[in-house]
């Protein structure tokens, strides 16, 4: 990280004991944000980022007993309109290079099986490749690797689903990171988010630090930059301001929940708006603004939000 940087901070510092997080509730109130100068000698950047890596375990912490606590009727329910809107979606049908997470229920992930079988399907899904994480150590390193049967897979120490490092043939599979054309969309797990595009990981800075290095890749090739997806359950978006981020924390591009497709960045706007121009589809699009969740359209078709670039 360099000490020349500005970036906005959520101080946990001096907020952590007013932190009870409530969800869906429109008076939420947020935490206080305070822009912190990178310089060496006004700021104590290791007391500081202990206490924003302190602040984020105990929103992990929090999280988890929240999802733990839903229905799994409902989350069987909320699985199903996430995945259905993304099949549905024109970006996701366009991509034809995808990594994405293969989902672990014991960690209330939302489920991606739908997805991953049509990736999967071959010609009849428009040729589509699919790249899915392999944890190689502990110290942050995944690698994103080609898989195309499905019982490739092994069980890695964290009971998540992963290629092995090589194919019954004694192949190994392709790294995304040596793979010829771009990825055009990464779908990615987490535990919380917000509608500004901040995501709260599990706390292993594997995605973190693989999608800087895939960013980094796609420039040196002048590759267009994947959109950067992420898939979330409707208890796990924030009121925005809550979780607190570093320099390392890549922002999402867009959010899926079961009240539809969030756009966040221009990249997203720009694809999602293709959406509106080319499909019936009714997908739910809200202001990245919006002051809470509770004040979504009710119908989907009161819902599509018209986007008016600033
Ligand atoms: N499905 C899936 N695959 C993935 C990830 C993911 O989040 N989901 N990863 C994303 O990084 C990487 C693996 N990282 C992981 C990091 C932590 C845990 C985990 O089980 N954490 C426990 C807490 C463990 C502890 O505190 O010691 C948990 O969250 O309950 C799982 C995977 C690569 N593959
Ligand atoms: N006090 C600390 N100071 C510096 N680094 C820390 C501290 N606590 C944790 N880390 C490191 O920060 C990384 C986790 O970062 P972060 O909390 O942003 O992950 P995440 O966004 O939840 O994870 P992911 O990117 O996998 O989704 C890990 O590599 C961890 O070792």
């Amino acid at each position: 990280m360099t000490m020349m940087m500005k970036q906005w901070y959520t101080r946990a510092t001096a907020t952590m004991a007013l932190v009870t997080l409530q969800f869906h509730r429109p008076s939420f109130s947020r935490l206080s944000q305070q822009r912190l100068t990178m310089t060496s000698n006004t700021t104590n950047y290791g007391d500081d980022l202990n206490a924003i890596f302190n602040h984020k375990r105990m929103l992990r912490t929090q999280v988890k007993k929240v999802l733990k606590a839903i229905e799994p009727s409902l989350r069987s329910q909320q699985d199903h309109d996430i995945q259905n809107i993304i099949l549905g979606a024109p970006w996701f049908k366009s991509s034809l290079r995808l990594c994405a997470y293969i989902s672990c229920s014991a960690l209330r992930e939302v489920d991606t099986s739908k997805l991953l079988s049509e990736i999967l399907k071959g010609p009849a899904s428009g040729g589509k490749k699919l790249y899915v994480p392999r944890v190689e150590d502990k110290n942050s390193h995944m690698r994103m690797l080609n898989i195309s049967p499905i019982d490739d897979l092994v069980v890695n120490s964290m009971d998540i689903l992963e290629p092995a490092p090589v194919d019954s043939d004694g192949n190994a599979p392709e790294d995304v990171m040596q793979a010829n054309d771009p990825v055009d969309l990464f779908l990615l797990p987490g535990l919380a988010f917000d509608r500004s595009g901040r995501r709260l990981g599990r706390g292993g800075g594997y995605y973190d630090t693989f999608l800087e290095n895939y960013q980094d890749l796609a420039k040196t090739r002048n590759w267009k930059q994947p959109l950067l997806v992420a898939l979330s359950y409707s208890e796990q978006i924030l009121e925005e301001g809550v979780i607190p981020i570093t320099p390392s924390d890549v922002p999402i591009d867009a959010l899926v929940s079961p009240e539809g497709v969030i756009p966040i960045s221009t990249a997203a706007f720009n694809r999602v708006s293709q959406v509106l121009a080319s499909s019936s589809i009714a997908s739910v699009l809200q202001p990245h603004n919006s002051s809470s969740i509770d004040s979504r359209p009710s119908s989907p078709v009161d819902a599509v939000y018209p986007f008016i670039p600033s």
